[in-house]
């Protein structure tokens, strides 16, 4: 049987998916989403949103550590159990949320597995569903290691969906995923190694932010080793052993990889394989969000962009525009603000290489009274050239939140005076940069 009443067919219902359907719908146009899961993809389900929700509860088993450590309050144990049904009733939430919204914006849900046959054909089991555009939004996966024992590992769609906290966690691989776990479970009480093969932890993060973060762990607790890799993997009775290209061997009850992740061009059918890949292993796209084949489009985590649920969303919306409205462009990846949400959390946006006007370790004054028993230190990093505001890197409690107001200063080329204009707030860690920093350079 075939259907051809869509304007547009796209396959996949995470943030790029939905952010285009739904816009693209309120255009006037129609739409069909083909979803083989559950709606909001990653982030909503396996990635973003259940991971704060532990950061979150991480925050608080720490900030009350803290608080017992200095006689001012009794030490909190989080009850891990109630805490992921919790977190799991507001993912169930979000998704009923996702489904009305489609509803009301006319788009057509569609529950199956999409293969593309060319690029106006989709297939989901028997039938097929024709339309003028293609959209692929079909995000990516946690890519696998190819070591003995593989199978034994847990990826992060596994971690997050854990019932119980495992006693003691090895992480493969240093990235936003490996930091944000091990700081997470070992705030929430595992006792974690986190083994990297790059020489620090965050290599895509500015250098010093890096190794801030990268003190920051070890000074928690968490055994960092960098410049090595897991090599093999077995179950030792109820653990499993594993050993690393270093020679070193241990035992943990959870060996995680979070090594990256594959786009997930690979299952969509054989057309697919006629698609141009980036060196990144994402689809290439033109500035329109066009692929190799004209009518085929991508947006989110399988395009070549940034990985990363903003861009996702907005570029979805701007795709929508293009197509059905009146045009819009493509977010400034340049100008995209970021975050690894470690204790506190690490973010930075725009140009951090160049002249750096000024950067630092603090223990902001506003924290001194419950500071944690182990490493709890603010850093700031702040990048001009001639005089204009270009980058900015900070880790501190509300980085994810501080970063937003810096790259809004970043995009309207603000001057660095116009930090020394307005005056923040005491005590803050916002006074130590925005006041202190451009007055010492006078
Ligand atoms: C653990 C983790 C934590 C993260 N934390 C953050 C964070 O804090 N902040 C941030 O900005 N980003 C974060 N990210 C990244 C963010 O989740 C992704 O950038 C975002 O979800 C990408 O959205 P997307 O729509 O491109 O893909 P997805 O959300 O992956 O959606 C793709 C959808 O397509 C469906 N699909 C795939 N193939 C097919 C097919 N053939 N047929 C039908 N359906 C198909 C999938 O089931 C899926 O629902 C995190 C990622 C992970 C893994
Ligand atoms: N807070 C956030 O915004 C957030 C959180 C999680 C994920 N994400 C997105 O998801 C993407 C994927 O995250 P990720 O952490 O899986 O990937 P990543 O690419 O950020 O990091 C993976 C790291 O693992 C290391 N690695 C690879 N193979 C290894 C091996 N065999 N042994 C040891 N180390 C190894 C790599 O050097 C790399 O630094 C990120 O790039 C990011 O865009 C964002």
């Amino acid at each position: 049987m075939t259907h051809n009443a869509y304007d547009s067919i796209v396959i996949g219902g995470g943030s790029a998916g939905m952010a285009f359907a739904t816009a693209a719908a309120k255009l006037g146009a129609r739409i069909l989403v083909i979803e083989r899961a559950e709606l909001g993809g990653t982030c909503v389900n396996r990635g973003c949103v259940p991971k704060k929700i532990l950061w979150s509860a991480g925050q608080i088993a720490r900030t009350t550590r803290a608080a017992a450590a200095q006689n001012i309050a009794t030490k909190t144990v989080i009850d891990y159990q109630a805490l992921i049904a919790k977190r799991d009733a507001h993912i169930a939430d979000i998704r009923d949320i996702y489904a009305g919204n489609l509803d009301d914006a006319g788009v057509a849900l569609l529950r199956g597995q999409a293969a593309i046959i060319d690029a106006r054909t989709v297939d989901v089991g028997d039938t097929t569903y024709t339309a003028n555009q293609i959209i692929l939004a079909c995000g990516g996966r946690p890519a696998e290691m190819n070591i003995p024992g593989a199978a034994l590992l847990s990826n992060s769609n596994d971690v997050l969906g854990w019932t119980t906290r495992p006693d003691r966690i090895t992480i493969i691989g240093g990235g936003y995923i490996g930091c944000e776990f091990a700081a997470i479970f070992h705030a929430l009480g595992s006792d974690v190694t986190l083994i990297h093969n790059g020489p620090h932890l965050l290599d895509t993060f500015p250098k010093n932010l890096a190794l801030h973060v990268q003190n920051g762990l070890a000074s928690s607790g968490i055994r960092i080793r960098t410049e090595d890799g897991v090599t093999a993997v077995k179950q030792t009775g109820t653990s499993l052993g594993y050993t690393c290209a270093s020679g070193l061997t241990d035992t943990a009850d959870a060996v995680v990889a979070a090594a990256g992740r594959t786009p997930n061009i690979d299952q969509l059918g054989q057309f697919a394989e006629t698609l141009v890949v980036a060196d990144t292993g994402a689809l290439a796209i033109s500035d329109q969000f066009e692929t190799s084949q004209p009518g085929v489009y991508a947006i989110g985590d399988i395009a070549d962009r940034l990985p990363l649920t903003p861009v996702a969303t907005a570029d979805g919306t701007a795709l929508a525009h293009m197509l059905y409205g009146n045009g819009a462009e493509a977010v400034d990846l340049d100008l995209v603000a970021t975050t690894t949400f470690v204790y506190p959390p690490a973010a930075f946006v725009g140009e951090t290489s160049i002249e750096t006007l000024r950067s630092g370790d603090l223990t902001p004054l506003a924290q001194n009274v419950l500071s944690d028993v182990d490493h709890n230190e603010a850093f700031y990093q702040i990048n001009a050239e001639r005089d204009i505001l270009r980058g900015a890197a900070i880790a501190a409690h509300g980085a994810e939140d501080i970063i937003a107001m810096a790259a809004a200063l970043i995009a309207a080329k603000a001057p660095v005076t116009s930090l020394t204009k307005a005056t923040p707030v005491h005590p803050s860690f916002a006074e130590e940069y925005f006041t202190e920093q451009p007055r010492r350079r006078r």
